[in-house]
């Protein structure tokens, strides 16, 4: 499986407001790159700090493009997922809408009937890690589902968990002119942070975009 983090960060390095409002950091070539790199992806991820923040569709906007996937086969909108070990995605969930295959990837003290509720609102339930969802078993079953492809959107919580376990293949990210700051608002990786072992990155393109840049880099391992 290949694994795509992709983001839009502030000038100060922040994914949303300290409030977790969702803010465009983008323009519209950026939001079309975006939409493109989500046509091209078998599967669009988040953790359920995004969905309880942003409520996202996660589908793919312009209807050539979906277009394009069913002619070669594929579903019109790439499946979606949500990383949610306790299960926090309200039923009512735009992710849950119906508009294209939802998984959500749940631990082992998800409750059942929770569980239950989910399976009613039409979401596979993946469920590994005794508390928190166990990433590195989940993307290995959804490889098995037929994921080759996943793109990961956020937010700070979910991209520092893929990083510590060393799932990230590659990762973009837009700086846009804007300053947000906020020592508690969320940040491209954060979880508890690394001390050592730092995730090593290749950069692979640099690109103006819009009124903001786009950095593009390849994921080399862990170094001292
Ligand atoms: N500017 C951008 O490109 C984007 C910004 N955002 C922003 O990010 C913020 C949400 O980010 P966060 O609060 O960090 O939440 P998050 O979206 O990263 O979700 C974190 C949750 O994922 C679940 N999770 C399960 N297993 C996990 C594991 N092993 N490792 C990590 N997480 C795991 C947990 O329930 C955890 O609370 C919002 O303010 C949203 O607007 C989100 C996506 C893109
Ligand atoms: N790439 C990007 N640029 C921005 O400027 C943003 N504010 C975001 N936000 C994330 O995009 C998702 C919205 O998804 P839908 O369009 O509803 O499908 C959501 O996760 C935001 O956090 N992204």
């Amino acid at each position: 499986m290949h694994v795509v983090v992709n983001a839009a960060m502030s000038a100060d390095g922040k994914l949303s407001t300290r409030r977790r409002e969702q803010i465009p950091i983008s323009g519209p070539d950026d939001f079309d790159r975006v939409d493109q790199l989500r046509a091209d992806s078998d599967a669009v991820m988040v953790g359920v700090g995004t969905v309880l923040a942003d409520d996202p569709s996660l589908t793919v906007d312009d209807p050539d493009r979906r277009e394009a996937r069913t002619e070669r086969g594929d579903p019109a909108n790439p499946a979606r997922v949500v990383a949610d070990s306790r299960i926090r995605t309200p039923p009512d969930a735009r992710v849950l809408d119906g508009s294209a295959e939802t998984y959500l990837l749940v631990s082992e003290a998800a409750p059942t009937d929770f569980i239950e509720e989910m399976e009613a609102a039409g979401a596979y339930v993946i469920a590994a890690g005794e508390d928190r969802v166990d990433l590195t078993t989940v993307l290995a079953k959804l490889e098995g589902e037929g994921v080759d492809q996943l793109m990961v959107e956020g937010g700070g919580e979910l991209i520092f968990g893929l990083f510590e376990e060393g799932l990230v293949d590659e990762l973009s990210v837009f700086v846009g002119p804007k300053i947000l700051g906020g020592r508690d608002a969320p940040t491209l990786a954060d979880g508890d942070g690394f001390v050592e072992d730092f995730p090593a990155l290749d950069l692979t393109g640099v690109e103006r975009l819009d009124d903001g840049v786009l950095l593009t880099w390849s994921v080399d391992g862990r170094t001292e």
